[in-house]
């Protein structure tokens, strides 16, 4: 009889089972709760064939093997998919509500209101609802046709032809020719770097400067005065801003022969009150005939102690530097390159004087890229051919200038002048090939230093010796005082004709014997003899001069520059004393 092995029951009814939390068989380490879920959480592991497959899961279940949703792309939009009944049901509630008078859409917003409309713009126009055929098609129609100015495409050319020669006719051709450089095509692929300082933003800034200054300072490039004047603005100021004065100021007149400076001051003192300056903290020039003229206009004011003295001009004529060489101290940034001003700034200088900076500013005019660039208004270096302007500048620059400047003796054009720059200066590229850009760049920034001597001369003038400076730029209706107003004026008068009898610094070493005496000597020998008599005269004179003849008027004087401020201005080399040193 075999032997059938008896089950143990469990009579005691205590939990005997090792996966049983409640188990107490008097043992001392039994499972804990978190021992025994953790061992019944291998139990439901998946169960997996030799190769890995996975044959069964707890989880997966067995009817939907594949539980993945596929995505849509609805989920991620703010679309709703409707169904044409559906559709069809917001039409008609919507049309029902909107037309009883009872009822207001609060959210008209958050309602698909196109949904409404958008079958009615496909349906057809339906003319004959609103007028009987007869009048829309029939022989009798009353429809108007539309005008049209040309049968064809011919006829439309030839009519566009004879209205733009009709334009051409009124408006003469300099409308058509601005801007362009023979090509035609020329402007249309202007670079936007060519519009520096045109910007609405710039134009912003000088808007604002101008808004909060009593005395706007026209700064100019001494090289080329008439270049970098901006006439739209002196129009603007003359017509909408009477009570404001200008004043125009040569800076970097040490860049050109005394007599080239004296011969413009002359030119535009005609229009405004004019003086020469040469920035630099300490060495400057014009820097107390500036100081006093601004005096005299702080004098004119009579409502308000202090003024305000806007600087504006093209980019990188220096106004910043004019600022810091009032200030004899660099408070503002100044850099050999244009666009370094980016928004205005408030500088104090006197009690009563308070100097505004401005960015550079360029009104649009028919100025070609090559002229743009030779006005310093774009930053070299970022140029992408500059090589085109080169031939501009030898034109410009004495053969004599650039033969000592480069070390060159004689060139054919600028290409050659360009390769033998490239050759003597070592600016090749791989395998030894000329860089013209590289050395085109090195001429430009020298030009725009202001190494290569140029400038351009005064206009002749007929009657030079019995030119006295003027004050016609004086706006006399801004002036309060009469008998304060002239004696403003002579004293104003007097500093630029003192001005103009003064010996200009001038970079000696920058021009010839005979440029530096005036070249015009032949063509005007009058105006030389003038000069080199005021030179002389200049020379001998104390440069102290000018201020004894203001003294009188400026001991009264009680804007006191800052003791910091006078403490410089003694040791600098200006030609003008500061009040505080005359008394
Ligand atoms: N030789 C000479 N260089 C000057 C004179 N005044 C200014 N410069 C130089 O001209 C360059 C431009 O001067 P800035 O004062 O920055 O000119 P800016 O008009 O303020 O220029 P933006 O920032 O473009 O408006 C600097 O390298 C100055 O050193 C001057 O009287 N003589």
């Amino acid at each position: 009889m075999a032997k059938t092995k008896e089950r143990k029951v469990n009579m005691s009814g205590k939990p005997k089972h090792s996966l049983d939390v409640n188990r107490t068989d008097g043992k001392s380490s039994t499972r804990s709760a978190s021992t025994v879920r953790r061992l019944k959480m291998y139990n439901v592991r998946p169960k997996r064939d030799r190769k890995g497959k996975i044959l069964q899961h707890e989880f997966q279940s067995k009817e939907l093997p594949n539980t993945r949703i596929q995505p849509d792309r609805r989920w991620f939009g703010n679309t709703r998919v409707v169904n044409q009944k559906e559709l069809e049901f917001f039409r008609e509630e919507l049309q029902s509500r909107m037309s009883s008078s009872y009822n207001v859409i609060l959210r008209e917003k958050k309602l698909p209101f196109s949904l409404l409309n958008d079958h009615q713009k496909q349906a057809r126009v339906h003319l004959l609802d609103t007028q009987p055929f007869k009048d829309a098609f029939g022989p009798k129609t009353k429809r108007k046709r539309p005008k049209l100015l040309a049968t064809d495409y011919e006829s439309l050319i030839k009519r566009a032809d004879g209205s733009q020669d009709n334009f051409e006719q009124k408006f003469g051709a300099s409308t058509s020719a601005e801007g362009t450089e023979g090509d035609g095509f020329r402007d249309l692929v202007r670079h936007t770097m060519f519009e520096k300082g045109q910007s609405k933003r710039i134009w912003g800034e000088l808007y604002k400067v101008i808004d909060s200054s009593d005395v706007v300072v026209q700064v100019l490039d001494a090289r080329d005065p008439q270049g970098t004047r901006c006439y739209h603005l002196e129009k603007h100021l003359k017509e909408h801003c009477k009570q404001k004065h200008m004043i125009l100021l040569l800076n970097k007149c040490d860049l050109v022969p005394a007599w080239a400076t004296k011969g413009w001051l002359r030119v535009l003192s005609k229009e405004y009150p004019s003086l020469a300056f040469h920035a630099s903290v300490t060495k400057s020039f014009g820097k107390g005939s500036l100081l006093s003229v601004l005096r005299q206009f702080a004098r004119l004011k009579s409502d308000k102690q202090a003024i305000s003295v806007g600087f504006i001009g093209y980019p990188n004529v220096g106004k910043s530097s004019v600022i810091n060489t009032l200030r004899t101290k660099n408070v503002c940034k100044v850099a050999p390159i244009p666009g370094e001003t980016k928004v205005w700034q408030y500088i104090t200088l006197t009690k009563r004087i308070f100097l505004i900076d401005c960015p550079g500013v360029v009104y649009q005019n028919s100025d070609t890229e090559t002229d743009i660039v030779l006005k310093g208004v774009v930053r070299v270096t970022n140029l992408e051919d500059a090589a085109e302007h080169i031939g501009e500048v030898l034109k410009r620059v004495k053969k004599q200038h650039l033969q000592r400047a480069y070390k060159i003796k004689d060139w054919e054009d600028d290409n050659d002048f360009l390769l033998q720059l490239c050759k003597s200066s070592g600016k090749l590229l791989k395998g030894g090939e000329p860089d013209l850009t590289t050395a085109a760049k090195m001429i430009l920034h020298d030009w725009q230093r202001g190494r290569i001597p140029f400038f351009v001369p005064p206009p002749k003038q007929e009657d030079e010796s019995s030119e006295e400076p003027n004050v016609y730029g004086i706006n006399e209706e801004a002036v309060a005082d009469d008998n304060q107003a002239s004696a403003a004026f002579k004293i104003i008068a007097s500093v630029m004709s003192s001005q103009q009898q003064k010996g200009v610094p001038v970079q000696k070493d920058l021009f010839s014997e005979t440029e530096l005496k005036g070249e015009t000597a032949d063509q005007n020998p009058a105006i030389n003899d003038e000069i080199d008599a005021q030179q002389s005269a200049s020379e001998s004179e104390s440069d102290d001069k000018i201020d004894d003849q203001q003294s009188a008027s400026e001991s009264e004087s009680d804007d006191e520059i800052d003791d910091q401020q006078s403490a410089s201005e003694s040791e600098s080399g200006d030609e003008c004393a500061s009040p505080t040193k005359s008394t």
